[in-house]
């Protein structure tokens, strides 16, 4: 058996991949599947984001198929808020991915480093704009199923959405459901409900942005947050408490009456 190190080291900037197209400036971060990092496309000149596969995964073909099921979902998405493939390759047998680089910060970032808040207005505005994209993933039989704050970015105009690691078809075998310690398995659900519930805990971040405790003791949310009982109506339905909402219209249609009400 191959033994490979658990700390794989990051390519140095510099490096130039893909026959020479594609230039490493930095790394930026490392998922569960592999590394990723900005690089130059010399082919257009602009930033790119270039995803690794680790090199302990690249022998097993469920994680080769998973990697590869991203670049599959990103050529087919035709979409501005979503980034587009611009290469699949391989080095030393290593598969690579190359998409376009969202300059824009996520709500995590926005959330806990910029400290933004967000009313309850500017909440379902935001998630209104996040489900016309979902809208269109979900036109093609997709799920995300990983609507995190750190996957949703916001440039102040543009929502986009990244990430479809996780991502699966509705309609087509695919790789079989894994699931991470300690996550809620409606989060992973093979069906349009689990980002509707990912999107529920994505409201409640920006709701909380402008919390401040008045006791120390844990409460629920509907408790906590003062919010109107539209809000918290679709909130307890996105997060399946109550009914589930079946479609993005169904959802977007009590959301919009919310916004009629709340002018
Ligand atoms: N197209 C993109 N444009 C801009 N930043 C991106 C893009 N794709 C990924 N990133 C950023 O790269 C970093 C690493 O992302 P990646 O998806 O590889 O890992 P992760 O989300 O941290 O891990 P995991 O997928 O295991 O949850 C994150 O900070 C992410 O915001």
């Amino acid at each position: 058996m191959r033994f490979w190190p658990l700390f794989e080291r990051p390519l140095k900037p510099g490096t130039m991949l893909a026959g020479g197209r594609f230039h490493i400036h930095r790394f930026i971060g490392k998922g569960s599947y592999g590394l990723t990092y900005i690089a130059k496309d010399w082919n257009t000149g602009t930033d790119v984001v270039i995803k690794q596969l680790r090199r302990r995964k690249r022998h097993k073909p469920a994680e080769v198929a998973y990697f590869m099921q991203e670049a599959d979902f990103l050529r087919r998405f035709h979409h501005p808020s979503i980034p587009s493939l611009l290469a699949v390759f391989q080095e030393k047998e290593i598969p690579f991915l190359a998409m376009d680089f969202v300059d824009a910060p996520n709500f995590e970032e926005l959330i806990f480093s910029h400290h933004h808040t967000y009313t309850e207005r500017d909440s379902f505005l935001l998630l209104t704009k996040v489900l016309h994209v979902i809208e269109y993933v979900h036109s093609l039989d997709i799920v995300h199923r990983d609507l995190r704050i750190p996957n949703i970015l916001w440039d102040g105009t543009t929502i986009s959405i990244i990430d479809f690691g996780l991502a699966r078809s509705l309609n087509a075998p695919s790789p079989p459901v894994r699931r991470r310690k300690k996550e809620h398995p409606l989060f992973r659900e093979l069906s349009v409900r689990s980002d509707f519930f990912a999107l529920g805990h994505f409201v409640l971040f920006l709701l909380y942005s402008s919390f401040e405790p008045s006791s120390k003791k844990e409460k629920s949310w509907e408790e906590e947050l003062t919010l109107s009982p539209a809000a918290k109506h679709i909130i307890r339905r996105m997060l399946q408490l109550d009914q589930p909402y079946i479609s993005v219209a169904e959802l977007k249609q009590e959301i919009s009456l919310l916004l009629k009400c709340d002018r």
